[in-house]
């Protein structure tokens, strides 16, 4: 699919990666040689070069980022926002940048191994429908639901596992990011359907993980460093 000029992402990096832990942010450590966030870009550039970036970012690292891309001579164009005190807050800063009338997707620096196969997915029914696309992938593991001391299992086979990129017609979404946070607010999709906003899930990828922990970080690496991914 080949989208038009108005389609655009906000890569929100404005987070301090305090699970992952190390000197700097997750999303400037490397994983195979380059800084996670310039993989992450470079996703959506190899989707299509066209499309408008805007990366968000801690404001007190603007100037690491700076230096990381004359380091790794990393071109690509972007736009800088400053983040905020969370993801709720940096997703409304990036959406100052963006016009009424775009698609947007809203994406974790986080899941630089996103495709090309499910950036587009996203896109293609965001274009066609008035309404928030979202990937998703089914969960492997065995869930218990808590309930004080004690839990009892649940069907899995109904329960799906939320992804970025979150893709939805701007106007709609810089409306429903109007509303007060709440911590219920984990990503995208859940602000919007507050507002009214459908909500359309589309297959994610298995590849897309979210690097969190330490322990995904060095998992990454390892996919890199061995071909994997
Ligand atoms: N104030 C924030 C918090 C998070 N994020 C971004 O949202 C994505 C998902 O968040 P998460 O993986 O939880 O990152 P952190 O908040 O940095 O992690 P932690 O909770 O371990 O500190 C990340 O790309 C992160 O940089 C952001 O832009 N602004
Ligand atoms: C947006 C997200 O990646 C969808 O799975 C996720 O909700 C982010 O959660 P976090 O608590 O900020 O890591």
């Amino acid at each position: 699919m080949i989208p038009e000029q108005h389609f655009s992402v906000i890569i929100v990096a404005g987070g301090k990666g305090t699970r992952a832990g190390g000197e700097v942010p997750k999303q400037f450590q490397s994983i195979g040689g380059k800084p996670m966030l310039m993989r992450t870009i470079e996703a959506f550039h190899r989707f299509d070069y066209r499309m408008r970036t805007v990366v968000v970012l801690p404001a007190a690292y603007r100037t690491l980022w700076e230096e990381l891309c004359r380091l790794h001579r990393f071109i690509l164009p972007h736009i800088l926002v400053n983040g905020g005190e969370t993801r709720f807050h940096s997703v409304k800063n990036g959406l100052a940048k963006i016009g009424e009338d775009e698609i947007v997707a809203i994406h974790d620096a986080a899941r630089p191994f996103v495709s090309p196969e499910v950036i587009g997915r996203c896109f293609g029914e965001a274009s066609d429908l008035r309404c928030g696309v979202i990937p998703v992938v089914g969960e492997k593991n065995s869930l218990r639901l808590l309930n004080g001391e004690t839990s009892k299992a649940i069907d899995r086979s109904r329960i799906r596992v939320v992804q970025t990129p979150q893709v939805f017609p701007a106007d709609l979404l810089k409306a429903a990011y109007q509303t007060t946070f709440h911590e219920r607010f984990t990503d995208d999709a859940s602000v919007a359907e507050e507002s009214g906003i459908p909500i359309k899930l589309v297959e994610g990828d298995e590849k897309n993980i979210k690097i969190t922990t330490s322990i995904d970080l060095a998992f990454a690496d390892f996919l890199y460093g061995n071909n994997l991914i």
